[in-house]
């Protein structure tokens, strides 16, 4: 399936928005990114800051658990019949990028059963700095890493780094104590992505999520328009 994503911004759309019965399937948004970065921690924060407004789901991949679709339910993010868990069983990127049935089965039993939805979000298992979404799964891509796991991350680049549709560096509230140095880490990134947006957060407060969900809604919007 070829789905006509390009890295350009908000403008870009997938060429197969509608689903069988004519109506406009979901944003499909996928977010990636080292062990323990925060990628639960931001969909968490995503579905709070976004759930008055817009009907969202949530796929999670876990190797052999069920560990962050528990951690959403534990936390009353969403309704338990807006979230499903993917067992991977295996590499986590396999599920993402080379065998997406799993998840494209999990996304369209969500529509189906929940729907219509504006946003399902998928959560990859950690994986490595190449872990990226194969673009017949999602039309746009967050990575997420973070302050503690090194501040010369965007400087190594690698294909989360430099190509995911939105960057985020979380944890800027450790930035002090593990002596990671901000303004480099947004410098590198910058001459990585080639303009490309990237956020900078701490979901250690409530609004802490903002910057990336303004972009889930610029890109909302665009696949709207
Ligand atoms: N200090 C601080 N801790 C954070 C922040 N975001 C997440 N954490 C903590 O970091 C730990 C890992 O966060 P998760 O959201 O589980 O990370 P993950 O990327 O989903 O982890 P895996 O699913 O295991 O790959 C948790 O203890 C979070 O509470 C942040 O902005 N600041």
């Amino acid at each position: 399936m070829h789905l006509g994503h390009t890295h350009d911004g908000p403008a870009a759309v997938s060429a197969d928005a509608t689903r069988p019965d004519g109506t406009r399937r979901a944003l499909r948004i996928g977010l990636g990114g080292p062990v323990g970065s925060g990628k639960t921690a931001t969909v968490a924060a995503l579905c709070r800051e976004l759930r008055d407004r817009l009907s969202i789901a949530v796929v999670t991949n876990d190797i052999y658990t069920r560990e962050d679709a528990d951690f959403l339910l534990n936390n009353a993010v969403l309704p338990p019949e807006r979230i499903q868990a993917v067992e991977t069983g295996a590499c986590p990127h396999t599920a993402i990028r080379d065998d997406i049935s799993a998840n494209l089965e999990a996304v369209e039993d969500l529509e189906d059963a929940v729907g219509p939805l504006d946003l399902i979000l998928v959560e990859s298992g950690g994986d490595n700095l190449t872990a990226t979404f194969s673009k017949g799964l999602v039309d746009a891509q967050i990575f997420v890493i973070d302050v503690a796991g090194g501040d010369d991350i965007p400087r190594k680049g690698g294909p989360g780094v430099t190509t995911a549709d939105l960057l985020v560096v979380n944890k800027t509230d450790l930035a002090p104590y593990v002596g990671s140095d901000l303004e480099r880490m947004a410098l590198d990134a910058e001459k990585q992505r080639g303009g490309l947006p990237v956020a900078f957060t701490s979901l250690t407060s409530a609004e802490g999520v903002g910057p990336v969900a303004d972009w889930v809604r610029a890109r909302l919007a665009a696949w709207t328009a």
